[in-house]
């Protein structure tokens, strides 16, 4: 394992207390530099920068320049690239080719530390594109959502498996609760994940009624959560400094 997987482990395997990380969103150049500018000064754990919102995604010279000042800017603080299809709450259509060369490009040219890849994209594209990540050095978290609804405990398990047993090095799962018996749902499986499973997992209910399952991950077993520095990447996100202090609050001694 190199630097870059080593990085990204360190803060995503570290204490028993969740890491923190904050998206990005801008949808140019110089918005997603100065977002990225405030976020790194707040000091999270990892920075999220959401491609599914920039313009430029697919004039790659722009991209390659754009994504070698943004890591400039985070220095020691992991950079996770996350494509977000439009299936699974993303911001913008892209083709499943021009996911996989935006992939590509990225993993060749080495510019982030890890990837966000859905689970539920075409199987060879998922399995080619860990194998080539890995190659890379570059880590591997693998993500499902769903914005209408639950899934049940069995299903979230099950799919928190499946990333498992893909090689992902995180498993991630967001999903919509539509009751409290929900959210009840997401932090059971993610209970039982984490006693079965042996790589770190991020899971969230969303919303407002998912909002404890971003705090509560140090006792169910979710390695990281997701705040805010401006603007959200997804509904019930809390602001950086709150997420802190309730993390803080919550953390078990
Ligand atoms: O997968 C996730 C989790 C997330 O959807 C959330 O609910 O905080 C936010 C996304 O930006 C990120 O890629």
């Amino acid at each position: 394992m190199t630097v870059t997987t080593v990085k990204l482990k360190q803060v995503v395997l570290g204490s028993g207390r969740p890491k923190i990380a904050v998206p990005i969103t801008g949808k140019d150049r110089s918005t997603i530099l100065e977002q990225a500018k405030k976020i790194v000064a707040a000091r999270p754990d990892l920075i999220e920068w959401r491609l599914d919102y920039y313009q430029d995604i697919l004039d790659f010279e722009n991209y390659r320049e754009t994504a070698i000042q943004l890591n400039k800017l985070l220095g020691e603080i992991p950079l996770l690239t996350t494509f977000r299809t439009q299936k699974e709450g993303g911001e913008m259509p892209l083709s499943t080719d021009n996911y996989v060369a935006v992939y590509q490009q990225i993993i060749n040219n080495q510019l982030t530390d890890a990837l966000d890849v859905e689970l539920f994209l075409p199987s060879e594209i998922v399995s080619d594109l860990i194998t080539a990540a890995h190659a890379s050095n570059i880590a591997i978290i693998m993500s499902n959502h769903d914005f209408q609804q639950t899934p049940t405990k069995t299903e979230i398990i099950s799919r928190l498996t499946r990333m498992a047993k893909l090689k992902a090095d995180v498993a991630k799962i967001a999903v919509m609760p539509q009751s409290a018996a929900d959210v009840s749902v997401l932090l059971t499986a993610t209970e039982v994940a984490h006693r079965q499973l042996t790589i770190p997992l991020i899971t969230m209910a969303m919303g407002d009624l998912g909002k404890i399952s971003r705090i509560s991950g140090e006792v169910f077993g979710s390695a990281l959560t997701f705040g805010t520095v401006g603007a959200a990447s997804a509904p019930g996100q809390i602001e950086l400094g709150m997420l802190r202090q309730n993390l803080a609050e919550l953390a078990l001694n």
